[in-house]
Formats: C-alpha cells, sequence, structure tokens
C-alpha cells in the first residue's frame, strides 16, 4: 500500500505591496514570502480497490468539494487519461484558516507533489505550479518551495535567501476574507514598485503591509496585537490578516516575549526557513 506524510507548512509575507490592479480586478503585489517551520500535515494512502479522493479529516463548515485539498487532488487526474487508484487523504490542521498563513494554499501544494508523486504522473515544477495558480494566488511559492520575492498576484517568482529569524505569530481572534480587504474602497494599491535587489539585501522592516491600515480599521483585534507586539520591534501583518508577527534573531528571544503574551491570544513561535519544510522532506525521501 503507497502512502506518504508530508508537511504543509505556513508562509510569511514580510512585507506586502500592493502595486496596482489588472483589468480583471486582481491585485499586482511585490512581496516577500519565507515559510515557517510550523503548518499542517498530510497523509496520503492509496487505495486500488476504492476509486475517487476522500478526505478523512473534513473542516468543518468547509465543504469538502470545496476544499483546496480535494480540488488539488481532482485537477491532477482529470489531466490523467488512464484510470487512477483512489486515495485517502488525512489533513492534521494546526493553522489557523484565514490567518494570512496561506493554509489553503499550502494544503494544495503539498497535494499537487504528493499525489503527483504516488500516481506517478510525472508532472514538472512549471505545470504543477500552473495548475496550483489556477487554485490559489498562494499556491504557486508553496509549490516552487523557495522563499522568493513575489510579483503579479505571486506567481512570478524570484527565489531570494532573507534571513531565518525566529518569529512569534499571534492569531487576534478573527478570520478574514481575503476577498473583502482587497475591495475595500480606502485600500492604498498605487505603492510605487520597488527593485528586487533592495527588497532582500536591505532589511525588509523598511517596507509595509498595504493591508495593515484598512485591516486595523475593521478589525480592533489586530490593531490591539499589533499594538501589543510592536512595543518589542516592528510587528506587521500577514498576507490580509489576521495573523501578526514580530522578528527575533534567536529562539530564546521570541520565546520571552511568547510567553509574556496577553491572556486569551493564541499563536506560535517559529522559524522562518528558505526552504520548505516540504521541499526538504521530499529531498530526503528521494
Ligand atoms: C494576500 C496573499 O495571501 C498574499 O500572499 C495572496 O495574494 C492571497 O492569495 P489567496 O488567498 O490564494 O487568494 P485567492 O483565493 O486567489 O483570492 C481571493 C480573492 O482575493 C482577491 N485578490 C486576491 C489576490 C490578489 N492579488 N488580488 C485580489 O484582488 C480576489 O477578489 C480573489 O477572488
Ligand atoms: N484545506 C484548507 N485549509 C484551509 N482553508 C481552506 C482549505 N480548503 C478550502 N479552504 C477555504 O479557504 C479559506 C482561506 O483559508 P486559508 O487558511 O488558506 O486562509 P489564509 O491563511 O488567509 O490564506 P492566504 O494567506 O492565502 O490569504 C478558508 O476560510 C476556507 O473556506
Amino acid at each position: 500500500m503507497a502512502e506518504l506524510t508530508l508537511p504543509s507548512p505556513a508562509k510569511l509575507n514580510l512585507f506586502l505591496h500592493i502595486v496596482g490592479r489588472r483589468p480583471d480586478g486582481y491585485h499586482e503585489l511585490q512581496t516577500l514570502f519565507q515559510f515557517l517551520d510550523y503548518g499542517d500535515e498530510l497523509s496520503f494512502t492509496l487505495t486500488p480497490d476504492e476509486p475517487g479522493v476522500r478526505l478523512a479529516d473534513p473542516i468543518p463548515g468547509v465543504p469538502d468539494s470545496d476544499n483546496l485539498v480535494v480540488r488539488a487532488a481532482l485537477a491532477l487526474a482529470e489531466l490523467s487519461k488512464a484510470p487512477l487508484p483512489g486515495v485517502t487523504i488525512h489533513l492534521h490542521k494546526r493553522l489557523p484558516m484565514g490567518g494570512g498563513l496561506g493554509g489553503g494554499s499550502s494544503n494544495a501544494a503539498t497535494t499537487l507533489l504528493a499525489m503527483n508523486h504516488l500516481w506517478q504522473l510525472h508532472l514538472n515544477e512549471d505545470q504543477l505550479a500552473e495548475i496550483g495558480l489556477g487554485l490559489g494566488a498562494d499556491v504557486p511559492v508553496f509549490v516552487r518551495g523557495h522563499a522568493a520575492f513575489g510579483e503579479g498576484v505571486g506567481e512570478k517568482l524570484t527565489p531570494v535567501n532573507p534571513p531565518e529569524d525566529w518569529f512569534v505569530v499571534l492569531k487576534p481572534e478573527c478570520e478574514i476574507n481575503t476577498g473583502k480587504i482587497f475591495s475595500e474602497q480606502g485600500l492604498t494599491r498605487d505603492t510605487p514598485k520597488i527593485k528586487i535587489r533592495p527588497a532582500f539585501e536591505g532589511d525588509a522592516s523598511r517596507y509595509r503591509n498595504d493591508c495593515e491600515d484598512v485591516v486595523r480599521k475593521l478589525y480592533p483585534e489586530v490593531n490591539q496585537s499589533l499594538e501589543w507586539l510592536s512595543q518589542f520591534g516592528p510587528a506587521r501583518l500577514t498576507g490580509t490578516g489576521a495573523c501578526i508577527f514580530g522578528r527575533f534573531p534567536t529562539e530564546s528571544a521570541a520565546r520571552i516575549i511568547w510567553e509574556s503574551k496577553p491572556s486569551g491570544i493564541t499563536g506560535f513561535v517559529a522559524k522562518g526557513v528558505n526552504i520548505s519544510p516540504l521541499h526538504q522532506k521530499l529531498t530526503e525521501l528521494k
């Protein structure tokens, strides 16, 4: 029985600038993606006697047909002319939903890489990134697996190596819908483009997240958490939120701040990594 267990890490947008808007309404970004050594875990078991894609742990409130794990597996299955064995997928969710950590996109990318392997489809990374983009703007970076300067809607990726610092990630008590933030009237949409070089050679804390002002106004919980965390250094929103992060040079420095957080706030401490834990695991398996 073919079986595979793989990580599905979180990402941070170390900065996120909105530099324009495409005719289809999607926003053009410049962003710095880095992975965290923290995330969900997915297990895939082929079931040759039982066709189809089954999710063993549905997410409450998300129909299986909308779950990006199922959608990713079905998108691959559609491309195969030959009948494929079925698969049962276990999803161990740790990442908060609507957190700006790219949990669903990461789950989709892990599924694409796992099922390409288990179904022996031999699609290359470019093909998987293209299929991934059809599932969500954040999927390609998880498919490629290297920290990157992202442009376009996040699909034009230049691999970079920002410092692998430690992060305190806090999850204020709200879920934020990405589409809602991108449709807000007051959103800054005209930040001048920067060149790639300063973005990763310089200190990313010189740059900002253009969604932050709008999110602070709409979600007082996020505003309060940012105010608290920024006492200890620059604190920023990831994606369209709701999660925020502060950067620290060592694990112990991050843990001291984590231990002192106000009661009731959830989150975690994790290390920023430039090679995705998913790709690290796949390399070990080769
Ligand atoms: C904010 C980021 O997380 C930054 O990495 C991503 O750009 C969002 O990626 P995502 O969650 O995969 O977003 P999608 O599921 O593709 O888009 C959700 C909705 O947000 C809006 N959207 C998204 C991305 C983008 N560059 N411009 C947009 O206007 C669109 O209305 C879209 O229907
Ligand atoms: N496997 C999945 N995991 C999480 N969410 C999923 C999944 N499949 C579908 N979704 C849907 O996608 C929505 C966004 O979830 P996700 O965790 O990716 O948000 P996010 O971290 O804000 O993403 P991003 O940073 O890409 O904007 C959820 O509210 C849920 O309805």
